[in-house]
């Protein structure tokens, strides 16, 4: 790995090296979609990618670039086409597309954010890109795990931007200038003799990321540490290695964990039971910090009892520890013909009928697809938070197809908790996730 600079802590590459480096990584042929905003980080990786297989011509990579204009701002349409330009002058070929649709009055970053890699994701299908590329950079992963450690115990973890995420299944996005500093890509961009716009919002402090930067930007530039995936793209290992050895799902409803198994492995304790419960709540995050501590205690204890947390029940018995979906606060999905839907976080339902249908809780009325060997008491907690599609107006039954959904993985999977993942996956009758388009990294 080329390294230019390190302070403590940190290895920095500069922009040239980092766009080498991944160019190098992607497994070929491919063609990459550079998501652009207009930016100095994001014109800085399209160049310096450009650059790279101008002076290193391969047949085996081609570039296109991408600008989603949320149409939240007034400028954000002549930039978008400033853009295009700017990409036309390159021989890059550029698109545009733009969040139509409602905007929600609170949240509007994540909603933005949401909406954005939707956007990206549907582009890249439709022009064939095999991966997308962002320029989050260093600096934006010391505000990120600045934030995420000031936000421990509400849900937040330590662990900070992964450099590559699989999105809805579909495509993986990669972040080649994670090691670059900002101040390093301004300078490259200077040295070409470019320019880029400023966004208004990087300065507004009502957003906590703004007032992070201003906190940090005191600091020096360390303690970022090097491999911050590596420890926990092991214990994910450790994790779906315990997984294997002692918990069974139970139609993709319920699990149970072995009662030797709670007292292995500690971490990989918490990993797997983290997600599980995220898995069984239909949650995008694991409960919180404070919470999985609690729920930790509890399972260790010796005495048979249950708890709940984040919508889902930690049932323990002699035997085993049972998880499944607190009955409670289960809202219902309509679906007309042809429509598709997650239900409760936990369910992905096609409607393929031709009426509308709604999805309830009421749980299956078929008792064999729970083992014999299963406590009632469970059975029953666990069926009545199961789906039931009902035809609106007509008597029929309604034809739906259920396929089980991953909330904490199949909407954003780090490539960190990859092999846990792909475990889950699999004991839920799920295909494994669309591999990692890098071979080294
Ligand atoms: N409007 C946009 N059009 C195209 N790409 C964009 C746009 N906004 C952001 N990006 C891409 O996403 C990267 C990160 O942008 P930014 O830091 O503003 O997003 P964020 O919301 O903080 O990040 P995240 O996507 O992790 O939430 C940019 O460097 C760029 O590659």
């Amino acid at each position: 790995m080329p390294i230019d600079a390190v302070t403590s802590g940190a290895t920095v590459l500069m922009p040239e090296a980092a766009a080498t480096e991944f160019l190098h990584s992607l497994s070929k042929p491919a063609h990459v979609l550079v998501a652009v905003s207009g930016g100095s980080d994001s014109t800085g990786l399209l160049i310096a990618l450009a650059e790279r297989l101008k002076s290193h011509p391969h047949k085996d990579i081609t570039l296109s670039a991408a600008t989603i204009d949320h149409g939240l701002r007034a400028a954000a349409a002549d930039e978008a086409r400033e853009v295009a330009a700017f990409c036309a002058s390159r021989g890059i070929p550029h698109f545009v597309r733009r969040w139509e649709g409602e905007k929600p009055e609170t949240g509007i970053m994540a909603a933005a954010r949401e909406a954005r890699y939707g956007l990206l994701a549907d582009l890249a299908s439709d022009i064939s890109a095999d991966v997308i590329v962002t320029a989050h950079t260093l600096d934006d992963q010391r505000e990120t795990m600045a934030m995420r450690s000031a936000r421990r115990g509400q849900g937040g973890h330590g662990t900070g931007i992964a450099d590559a995420v699989l999105f809805d299944r579909r495509i993986w996005i990669v972040r080649p200038f994670l090691a670059c500093r900002r101040a390093d890509i301004r300078t490259f961009l200077g040295r070409h003799g470019l320019s880029w716009f400023d966004d208004p919002s990087n300065e507004d402090i009502k957003y906590e990321r703004v007032r992070t930067r201003r906190d940090l930007q005191a600091e020096p530039m360390a303690g970022v540490p090097v491999d911050i995936g590596a420890d926990r793209a092991a214990l994910s290992e450790r994790a779906a290695a315990w997984l294997d050895d002692w918990v069974t799902i139970h139609a993709q409803a319920s699990c149970v964990i072995d009662r030797a198994g709670l007292s292995a492995d500690r971490a990989a304790v918490a990993y797997a039971l983290s997600y599980l419960a995220a898995v069984f709540g239909g949650k995008a995050y694991a409960p919180g910090h404070v919470q999985m501590e609690r729920v930790l205690e509890f399972v260790n204890s010796a005495s048979p009892g249950r708890r709940t947390a984040g919508g889902v029940v930690f049932d323990l018995r002699r035997d085993g520890l049972y998880l499944m979906r607190e009955s409670r606060n289960i809202a219902p999905l309509r679906l007309l013909p042809g429509e598709k839907g997650i239900w409760d976080g936990r369910f992905e339902i096609s409607n393929s009928g031709n009426a509308p249908v709604r999805i309830v809780a009421a749980g299956t009325e078929n008792m064999i697809i729970f083992p014999a060997t299963m406590p009632k008491g469970v059975v029953l907690r666990a069926r009545a938070a199961m789906p039931l599609a009902v035809t609106e107006g007509e008597a029929k039954a309604a034809a739906v197809t259920v396929v089980p959904y991953l909330a904490p993985f199949d909407r954003f999977l780090t490539r960190f908790d990859l092999t846990f993942a792909n475990r889950l996956s699999a004991a839920f009758g799920r295909e494994a996730y669309m591999r990692l388009p890098l071979s080294v990294l």
